[in-house]
């Protein structure tokens, strides 16, 4: 029953699509709401400078300078980088029930790097999307925590029973 008047009311908004008048009115009266709810420019000139979205040209600042970037030399072009970040997550579909079934120096490693360095390159992006502009140095601190993150992750793997082995036992307790 209810997939039939789910049918028609399909039917019924079919005239939505075959009359684009219908979509022309709907632009007219947004467009009048938008002149009646739009900011006034006084308003507008009201917001702070820094909360104003950046568009560039940017000034190069020393983090920019010391790594390359925005002086046409970079060191990869970004959709490079995107792609190999995509591989990496996809190559993870397979790293993380591997860990399930086979445990040891090689699984570790791969295990603790693809985690490490996707978390590195997703978190560094929200960073880069949301925090750099309210607060500058959150990429040398994020920089600072992954390092420190990695050479623990390899003392472990080295001098202890390795991730993939550490996680079994957490999960026997
Ligand atoms: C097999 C497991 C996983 C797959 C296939 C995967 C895949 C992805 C993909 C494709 C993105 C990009 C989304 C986008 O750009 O819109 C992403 C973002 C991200 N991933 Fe994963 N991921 C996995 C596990 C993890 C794990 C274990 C962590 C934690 C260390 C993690 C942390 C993140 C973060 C922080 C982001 C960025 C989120 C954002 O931009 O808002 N992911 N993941």
């Amino acid at each position: 029953m209810s997939a039939l008047s789910l049918l028609r009311a399909c039917r019924g908004a079919r005239h939505l699509i075959a009359r684009p008048s219908i979509f022309n009115q709907t632009l007219i009266k947004t467009d009048v709401s938008a002149k009646m709810f739009s900011v006034t420019p006084a308003v507008a000139m009201q917001t702070p400078e820094y909360f104003k979205a950046r568009r560039g040209p940017f000034t190069p600042d020393l983090f920019h300078i010391l790594t390359a970037e925005k002086q046409g030399d970079h060191k990869m072009m970004a959709s490079t980088h995107w792609k190999i970040e995509r591989i990496l997550a996809v190559s993870m579909l397979g790293i993380l029930p591997a860990c399930l079934f086979v445990q040891g120096p090689v699984v570790d490693f791969a295990l603790s790097m693809s985690v490490l360095m996707h978390g590195f390159w997703g978190v560094d992006g929200v960073c880069t999307d949301y925090i750099e502009k309210f607060f500058p140095p959150i990429h040398f601190i994020w920089y600072c925590v992954t390092i420190a993150a990695i050479a623990s992750i390899l003392y472990f793997n080295y001098n202890d029973v390795g991730v993939t082995k550490a996680i079994s036992m957490i999960w026997k307790l």
